[in-house]
């Protein structure tokens, strides 16, 4: 049996682990991106998804990334987190990534590299995220292993200590399930259990509420907010839901057709947003005033 000592020891280590800290370039960002541009395809039918997108997060932030579909919040997503590349059909270019003190850029600015360590990933249709053909303990041990936890005892400990974290009970029975034995909700708390146990320094959710009723997205994003605020885990949620986002978070980027129009405080955006876009889409949050209305603001093209 693992002591609390002993496994906070074991947490410690992952979060420092192989993040070589020698080129620190601004210790007061975790994350700092700079005229960041994804190209999907090339020649004549070239797509440019992010476009020129430059922002900071720093350590222990909630950031909410909102916008319309297609709009590229996934794609930035994805690109930060090292999962879009030239396999994916994306063109990468930026002139600063720098993640946890280290560049991640390439040396020519285009590309990155395959996964970027210390940061973490849940999606928001857990039965495809989760391998169907592995037990969740199985899947728990593939993740603990490549973080650099090999003995199995701490492998087992550090398990039951995520599953019961997120909230799930009777975690034996649980460990020797395969996703389609659990329910909806509890596969959804597996997978941020799997993407927390590697005490990451960045956790990116993209639309982790969506298949979810208006109570259970709450909980969701009540239970994310705890794990990342104990950890010290930046948050960046990839959402629709623009009234649980304001909640939810310290600072809300807003993109619109591959650019990033708007970053604000989400305790005063209501009051300070500049960009139409953003003022049309705080406009479309159903509220006691606007209930009366016949019907909700219609969202113009605002690109010239
Ligand atoms: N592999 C790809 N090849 C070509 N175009 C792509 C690819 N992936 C995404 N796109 C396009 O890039 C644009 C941005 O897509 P992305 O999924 O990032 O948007 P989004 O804001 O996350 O949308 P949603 O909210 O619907 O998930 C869309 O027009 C999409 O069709």
């Amino acid at each position: 049996m693992t002591t609390t000592a002993e496994r906070d020891a074991v947490s410690n280590r992952l979060r420092d682990n192989e993040i070589d800290h020698s080129t620190a370039l601004d210790s007061r960002s975790l994350l700092s991106v700079e005229d960041l541009t994804v190209t999907y395809g090339q020649g004549d039918d070239a797509f440019v998804a992010v476009d020129g997108v430059t922002f900071d997060i720093a350590p222990g932030e909630r950031i909410a990334l909102v916008g319309e579909s297609g709009s590229g919040k996934s794609t930035l997503a994805m690109t930060i987190a090292g999962l879009i590349g030239p396999s994916s059909g994306a063109h990468i270019v930026s002139t600063r990534l720098d993640f946890d003190g280290v560049s991640r850029r390439s040396p020519t600015g285009v590309g990155l590299p395959k996964r970027t360590d210390g940061i973490a990933m849940v999606f928001q249709d857990a039965m495809t995220a989760l391998d169907p053909v592995w037990t969740i303990g199985g899947q728990f041990k593939h993740v603990l292993s490549g973080a650099g936890v090999h003995r199995r005892s701490e492998q087992r400990d550090l398990t039951r200590h995520w599953l019961t974290k997120v909230g799930l009970i009777d975690t034996k029975r649980v460990m020797k399930s395969r996703p389609y034995e659990l329910s909806g909700g509890m596969r959804q708390r597996v997978m941020t259990a799997l993407a927390l146990c590697g005490s990451p320094r960045l956790l990116i959710a993209d639309e982790p509420t969506s298949a979810l009723d208006a109570s259970l997205a709450r909980g969701s994003m009540e239970l994310l907010q705890q794990l990342t605020h104990e950890q010290g885990t930046a948050l960046l949620v990839v959402s629709h839901d623009i009234k649980l986002c304001l909640e939810f978070s310290d600072t809300m980027l807003v993109m619109y057709r591959g650019r990033l129009v708007e970053q604000a405080a989400s305790s005063t955006i209501v009051a300070t947003a500049e960009h139409p876009y953003t003022k049309g889409l705080l406009g479309c949050i159903p509220t006691l005033a606007n209930r009366s209305a016949d019907r909700l603001p219609v969202l113009a093209d605002f690109m010239r």
